[in-house]
């Protein structure tokens, strides 16, 4: 379960020019639950999600992921609490370019302090349909690929919490609704809070829970 309440925040100002000021809706997605974050480009959703993610401290307001209180955390707490619990899917999906598209599954384990989970790697790249490229470098892929590759990091850990910031920007129609029905499953399968943000209006109808900003 992921919860905000009173959720504020500013990116630090700059010779003198004063920066927006956001202030999110509250908002919570108990285990298994999917939810939606739609708004038109500039309305904060990265921003939300980052904060969300740790990746960003807030200026206000709280976070509580399994009913525990993260937004003071300082950035080691918020490091080690993120790679064990939060699987994020990011617009650009910052992978290791000198490992192979495995070890960059596998690297997600090893930051979390878990066992290397070869199996699970190998059957989420069958699913996601790119089992034929786990031995090239990701800088080998079509962005559709990686986007894909991005989707499986995120599930490596069995994460409490997934994190999908733009995730089927790069896809076609039927790898859309295919990426997005096994992200649902997945996250189903493993009881995680799915929170996505997007501007897709294809997933509009494939999410119950939708929250604008
Ligand atoms: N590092 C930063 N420093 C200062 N301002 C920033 C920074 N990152 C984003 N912003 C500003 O914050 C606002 C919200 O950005 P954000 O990326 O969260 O929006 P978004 O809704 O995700 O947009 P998009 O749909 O285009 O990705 C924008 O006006 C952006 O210019």
């Amino acid at each position: 379960m992921i919860a905000t309440q009173q959720l504020t925040f500013a990116y630090p100002t700059q010779s003198n020019v004063p920066t927006k000021q956001f202030t999110f809706p509250d908002f919570s997605c108990a285990d298994g639950e999917t939810m939606l974050i739609l708004g038109k480009s500039g309305r904060g959703k990265t921003t939300f999600l980052h904060l969300m993610a740790l990746l960003l401290k807030p200026t206000g307001g709280s976070i509580q992921i399994h009913n525990q209180e993260i937004s003071h955390f300082d950035s080691a707490q918020a490091a080690a609490f993120r790679a064990a619990n939060v699987g994020i899917i990011y617009q650009k999906p910052h992978f290791v370019h000198s490992l192979s598209v495995l070890d960059n599954l596998l690297l997600a384990n090893y930051l979390a302090n878990k066992s290397l989970a070869k199996e699970k790697a190998q059957h989420l790249a069958e699913s996601l349909g790119f089992a034929d490229h786990l031995a090239k470098k990701t800088t080998q892929l079509s962005q559709g690929e990686q986007q894909r590759v991005s989707i499986a990091r995120a599930l490596m850990n069995n994460a409490s919490v997934i994190l999908a910031d733009e995730p089927t920007s790069n896809l076609d129609d039927d790898n859309c609704l295919r990426v997005i029905d096994l992200l649902k499953t997945q996250t189903s399968e493993i009881g995680a809070s799915l929170v996505v943000v997007t501007h897709d209006q294809r997933l509009k109808d494939v999410f119950e829970k939708h929250l604008y900003l």
